[in-house]
């Protein structure tokens, strides 16, 4: 019997934790499918691999980029870090909870290089359409170097392709009339653009949150951000306000539903992503909203629309690398056949009770737990090794207990590894007199 062709569909952090799963796999002695990963920019990494472009990449593809210049972990990296290669591992030494967007980078890219995957990628290369055909899909892809199509044939199709590339942007009376610049956080890349500057800041996101203290830290102003159900409650500074949506806007004044106003001379739309994906077909095409537990997905990974097909990573995310991973080794086995998919009854009833299960939950530390029991239970099934969740939890409470006391410092914490055990070195987050979030200077500093 001929082997089975898999492909996948991006090398970001999801995609890559399909391609170190197979390699474990086959470093066991199995005998794994053909696998072809196609990505369309240059290289790996996903949304950690940084662009400063906005709009469309140097292949007038739209831009997949949503982080900016001076991003750091927004959660604690003791909730993200690989069962199969720590931090220590990967660095030498225990290094400090919030890390720069760059050492995250380095860290993801050190298993795939220890592992040996990056041939199953095809760089520059965009998919631009699958179909279910004969039984698997036909998939094409162009080359954006060469500017030639491919269509190649698979058993399965694995998509990894994010869903924090695609802003949902609302519109308001008076923003094409307004004065200042309105840019959606995708599209934010640079704090000190906004020095000396009113920002007004819609929605109450993490991107909020942390476009609000970025700016406010390098030297805005001030920050007022408008929510539409309830304000994020932190103690903020005081040349930061929340106030209630935003009506409408007339030259440089925002007007708020309460009836207050104030000058403003640019608009942040913090207002989130959609799940997008322009090459598939209806059939094939994921539609859910941004969720813990997504719609149609069999243990939030196969597609019950056709299960020769799998989703990584569509989950709202508070764990993320080793959520991934769970997911990845799982597909792996199910592709593998050492998992049975049940037939669409039972795929269904799963996704609709984990969703009344999240439905259920009351609070973020419940949705904490949840998603970390999810995880759990996905690596039970597999070889993945298992870590501590509850020290994975553990660090999410606390780094939800400090952002409460301390929003502005909350990053000068440490917490313990769930791999090692061992306590990270507490840190002073450099901000405005330290633009320098380079992986070398920290490493010498910041560790
Ligand atoms: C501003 C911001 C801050 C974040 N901060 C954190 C954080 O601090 N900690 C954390 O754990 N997570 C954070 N995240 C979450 C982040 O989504 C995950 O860490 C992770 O990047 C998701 O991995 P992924 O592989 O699923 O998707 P992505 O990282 O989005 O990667 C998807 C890949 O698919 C490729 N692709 C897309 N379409 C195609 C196509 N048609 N053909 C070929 N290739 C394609 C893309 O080029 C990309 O490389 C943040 C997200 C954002 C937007």
């Amino acid at each position: 019997m001929s082997k089975k062709r898999i492909c996948i569909i991006g090398a970001g952090p999801s995609g890559l934790a399909q391609l170190r799963a197979f390699q474990s796999a086959a470093a066991k002695g199995a005998e794994i499918p053909d696998i072809v990963c196609y990505e369309k920019q240059s290289d790996w990494g996903g949304l950690w691999n940084y662009t400063w472009r906005t709009g469309v990449d140097e292949h007038c593809n739209p831009c997949h980029g949503s982080m900016y210049r001076y991003l750091w972990s927004n959660g604690p990296k003791e909730g993200l870090e690989f069962a199969d290669y720590s931090f220590e591992e990967h660095f030498g030494k225990p290094i400090a909870s919030y890390p720069p967007r760059a050492v995250l980078f380095d860290y993801i890219k050190g298993r795939v290089e220890k592992a040996d995957v990056r041939k199953y990628i095809k760089f520059n290369t965009v998919v631009r359409d699958v179909r279910a055909i004969d039984g698997g899909f036909e998939v094409t892809s162009r080359d954006c170097e060469d500017d030639s199509e491919t269509r190649e044939h698979f058993d399965h199709v694995i998509v990894a392709s994010g869903h924090f590339s695609f802003p949902n942007v609302p519109h308001y009376p008076g923003f094409e009339t307004f004065q200042g610049r309105i840019l959606h956080a995708h599209d934010f890349r640079e704090a000190r653009e906004f020095e000396g500057k009113d920002i007004l800041i819609l929605g109450t996101s993490y991107s909020a949150e942390d476009i609000g203290s970025q700016c406010w830290k390098y030297g805005c102003k001030s920050v007022t951000v408008a929510h539409r159900t309830a304000p994020m409650g932190y103690d903020w500074p005081e040349n930061w306000q929340e106030v209630p949506a935003l009506d409408h806007v007339d030259g440089h004044t925002a007007h708020f539903i309460d009836g207050t106003s104030k000058e403003v001379d640019a608009i942040i739309l913090c207002t989130g992503y959609r799940h997008h994906f322009p090459f598939l077909p209806d059939d094939l095409r994921l539609k859910t909203a941004n969720r813990l537990a997504a719609n149609d997905l069999y243990k939030g990974v196969v597609y019950t629309g056709n299960p020769d097909m799998f989703y990584l990573g569509m989950q709202d995310q508070w764990y993320t690398f080793n959520m991934f991973d769970a997911q990845a080794w799982w597909v792996r086995d199910a592709i593998m056949g050492l998992i049975d998919i049940p037939g669409a009854a039972e795929m269904e009833a799963d996704w609709k009770r984990r969703q009344a299960e999240e439905d259920a939950l009351e609070d973020d530390y419940a949705c904490i737990k949840y998603q970390g029991g999810y995880t759990a239970e996905l690596i039970e099934e597999t070889d993945y090794p298992s870590f501590d969740i509850e020290a994975s939890n553990d660090a999410f409470f606390k780094w939800k207990k400090h952002k409460k006391q301390a929003i502005m410092e909350f990053r000068n914490h440490g917490y313990v590894s769930p791999m090692t055990g061992t306590m990270a070195p507490a840190h002073h987050t450099p901000w405005a007199d330290a633009l320098d979030d380079s992986l070398e200077s920290y490493l010498q500093t910041g560790s």
